[in-house]
């Protein structure tokens, strides 16, 4: 098919945006894409590579990552071999990270629909961004639900003092739990804090050092990808 270049979106992108349920050309549902964002370092590539191994057997899946100038995260994930080099892309933004994933988003939307095309039917597309800041959040013509990555060594008042990634994004990860006893984090306050930013909203805390670490991600995935595929098209 016809891959778009400009560097506009144009109205009514083929496969929908984010969060329309519109089907491929084709007829077929599109892959649920779910964005990781989050600080430097937090663990987002941890993240995605866990839940690669985690549920590669059960689900089709691909990657899109973003950087500024460089495929490190890309190339981290296929040297550590979580998914074959076909099903991972790598964005270079070029610039701030923010833009590529919020702003400016047709080379995601490229590099996600490039893969569906040469692919065929995917269940997920994770599409990570670079490390930011706490107010790094994707377009919801991107992305259909996004995870925001914490970690307990960047201060356990990050979740107290909200930014929109900590208080609007569909599940939030606080990771390096296992790092708690070292840098004097409260768990117990963080979990308490996050509450009262997001309400109802799920958090998950996660040691992904830790086999089987990233369980309470893969199972909210897993929910998501359930309700979307049973949703009507
Ligand atoms: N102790 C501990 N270290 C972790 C955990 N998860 C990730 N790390 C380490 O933290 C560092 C950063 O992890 P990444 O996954 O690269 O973080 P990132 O958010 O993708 O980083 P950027 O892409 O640079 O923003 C790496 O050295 C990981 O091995 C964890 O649960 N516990």
């Amino acid at each position: 098919m016809h891959l778009h270049h400009s560097h506009d979106v144009p109205e009514g992108r083929s496969y929908g945006p984010g969060g329309s349920r519109s089907p491929r050309p084709d007829g077929r549902r599109r892959a649920l894409r779910i964005g990781l964002g989050g600080p430097v370092g937090t663990g987002k590539t941890a993240t995605v590579a866990a839940l690669c191994r985690a549920l590669r057997d059960e689900l089709s899946i691909a990657v899109v990552t973003n950087d500024i100038y460089t495929r490190e995260d890309a190339e981290f994930l296929l040297r550590q071999a979580v998914l074959p080099a076909e099903r991972i892309r790598a964005v270079e933004t070029g610039a701030c990270p923010h833009t590529a994933i919020r702003d400016d988003i047709s080379a995601n939307l490229e590099a996600v629909e490039d893969l569906e095309d040469q692919l065929g039917p995917l269940d997920v597309i994770l599409i990570e961004s670079g490390g930011d800041n706490l107010t790094a959040t994707f377009s919801k013509g991107l992305v259909d639900a996004q995870i925001f990555v914490i970690d307990v060594a960047g201060g356990d008042d990050i979740p107290r003092k909200g930014g929109p990634g900590v208080t609007t994004s569909d599940l939030l990860v606080i990771n390096k739990t296992d790092l708690a006893p070292h840098v004097g984090a409260d768990l117990e306050a963080m979990a308490r804090d996050a509450k009262a930013q997001r309400g109802d909203l799920p958090v998950a805390f996660t040691a992904l050092k830790t086999e089987g670490g990233v369980t309470p991600v893969s199972d909210w995935l897993r929910e998501r990808l359930a309700a979307w595929t049973s949703a009507p098209a």
